[in-house]
C-alpha cells in the first residue's frame, strides 16, 4: 500500500487526535515536532536534558539555539523530568539521535502504561545489530504499539509553518479489534494535523524507515561531490541511483519498493540532497572542500546521522547481499 492520505482539518476526519502527547527529546526536531502537535491542539510536555534549554521553553517561550526565531505555544510544556513528561501521555514521540533511541526506549518502558503508542522519529539503522529504529524501540518497550514518523521535514520550515508532509507509519493490524481510524498512524496523523503540516499514513515501516537511514548517507555523498567541485549532473546522478539503494535495500528486508518513492524516501533524499540545509549535505560539502573531520565539527557538535549510520547501512546491505556503491 503506497502512502495513504488522510486529509482535511482534524475536526472533518473520523479519528479522535490525542489530547495530551509527551515528545522524549528537545533538540530541533523534537521541539518543532511539538509545537506542530501543540499548534493542532493536543497538550504537548517536551523531556529534555538540559534545564536551561527548558526553562527558556517555559519562561520565554523560545528555543533560539534549536528553533531560532520561533514561538512557542502555551500548551507546550518543557519538563527535565521523564516521568513528569510521560505521566497521562496518550502517545509518545521518541525524537533523539539514532544512537540514543534504545537507552531512551528503555527509560520510557519504566513510565509507560502498555498500550500507549510510541512513534519512534530517529533516522537510522543500530550498529552491530543491524536494527531499524523501531525494532530497537520493540526490543525495550513491549505491549506497545510502535511505528515511526518519517519524511521531507527540516525542523525550523516545519516550526515556521512553512507547507510541509510526512508520513506515519504503525502495523495497521495491531491489538486486531482497532478499525483503521483508530489506528495509531490515523490518530497521529489527525493529532499533527495543523493548515501547514499534513500527515500521510502507511503499514510498511520498513520502506519508510530505510528511506530516513540512507538518504542521509546519499546526502553526504551528494555534499562531497558539490564541495570537490561538481554541480548538478553528478548530484542527479547519485540522487537516482541512490533511490535504487534504497529500494533494494527496503525490498530486501520486506519493505515495498513503491514506499520508497514516497515523501519518506525520494521525498526526503530529494530535500536533504539538495541544500545545505542539511547537516549531512553540509558536511559532506565541507570534506569535499578538503576540511578534515575534526574542523568540520570544531565548536558545533551537531548530530549528522549519516556519517554514523554510514557503516552501520553498509554492514547491514553486505550482510543481505544487497549492492549500494554509493
Ligand atoms: N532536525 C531535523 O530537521 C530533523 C531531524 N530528524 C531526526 O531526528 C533525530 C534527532 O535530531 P535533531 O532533533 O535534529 O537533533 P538535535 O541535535 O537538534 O537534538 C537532539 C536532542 O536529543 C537529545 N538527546 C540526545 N541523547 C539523549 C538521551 N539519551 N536522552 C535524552 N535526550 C537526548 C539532545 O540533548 C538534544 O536535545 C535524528 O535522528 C534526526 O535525523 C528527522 C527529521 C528532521
Ligand atoms: O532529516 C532531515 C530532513 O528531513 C534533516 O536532515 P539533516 O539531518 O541532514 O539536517
Amino acid at each position: 500500500m503506497k502512502d495513504q492520505v488522510v486529509s482535511g482539518a482534524p475536526s472533518s476526519f473520523p479519528a479522535h487526535p490525542y489530547r495530551k502527547a509527551a515528545v522524549i527529546g528537545a533538540g530541533s526536531w523534537g521541539t518543532a515536532l511539538a509545537v506542530t502537535m501543540a499548534r493542532a491542539g493536543c497538550a504537548v510536555s517536551i523531556y529534555g536534558r538540559d534545564p536551561e534549554v527548558i526553562a527558556e521553553m517555559n519562561t520565554k517561550s523560545t528555543t533560539e539555539r534549536f528553533l531560532p526565531g520561533v514561538s512557542l505555544p502555551g500548551n507546550l510544556t518543557g519538563v527535565t523530568d521523564m516521568a513528569q513528561a510521560l505521566e497521562g501521555a496518550e502517545a509518545v514521540l521518541i525524537v533523539v539521535p539514532s544512537r540514543s533511541v534504545r537507552e531512551v526506549s528503555r527509560q520510557v518502558a519504566e513510565h509507560v502504561p502498555a498500550g500507549i503508542p510510541i512513534a519512534v522519529c530517529a533516522k537510522g539503522i543500530e550498529p552491530d545489530t543491524g536494527l531499524l529504529m523501531t525494532q530497537v524501540a520493540e526490543q525495550e518497550l513491549n505491549g506497545h504499539p510502535i511505528g515511526c514518523l518519517s519524511g521531507p521535514t527540516f525542523a525550523l520550515e516545519t516550526a515556521l509553518g512553512h507547507p510541509t508532509a510526512a508520513t506515519a507509519a504503525f502495523p495497521f493490524s495491531y491489538g486486531d479489534r482497532l478499525k483503521p481510524h483508530d489506528s495509531p498512524a490515523v490518530r497521529l496523523a489527525v493529532s499533527l494535523s495543523t493548515e501547514s503540516f499534513r500527515v500521510y499514513v502507511s503499514d510498511d515501516l520498513v520502506g519508510v524507515e530505510i528511506g530516513g537511514a540512507v538518504k542521509n548517507i546519499i546526502a553526504i555523498a551528494c555534499g562531497l561531490m558539490t564541495g570537490a567541485g561538481f554541480a548538478e549532473n553528478t548530484r542527479a546522478a547519485l540522487i537516482t541511483r541512490g533511490l535504487d539503494e534504497m529500494k533494494a535495500l527496503a525490498e530486501a528486508l520486506g519493505g515495498r519498493r513503491e514506499t520508497v518513492t514516497g515523501l519518506s524516501g525520494i521525498g526526503d533524499l530529494a530535500l536533504t540532497c539538495s541544500s545545505a540545509t542539511s547537516r549531512n549535505m553540509a558536511l559532506g560539502q565541507q570534506l569535499g572542500e578538503g576540511l578534515s573531520r575534526a574542523q568540520c565539527f570544531e565548536g558545533k557538535p551537531v548530530v549528522v546521522e549519516g556519517e554514523l549510520n554510514a557503516i552501520s547501512v553498509t554492514d547491514l546491505a553486505r550482510s543481505l547481499k544487497v549492492a549500494m556503491p554509493i
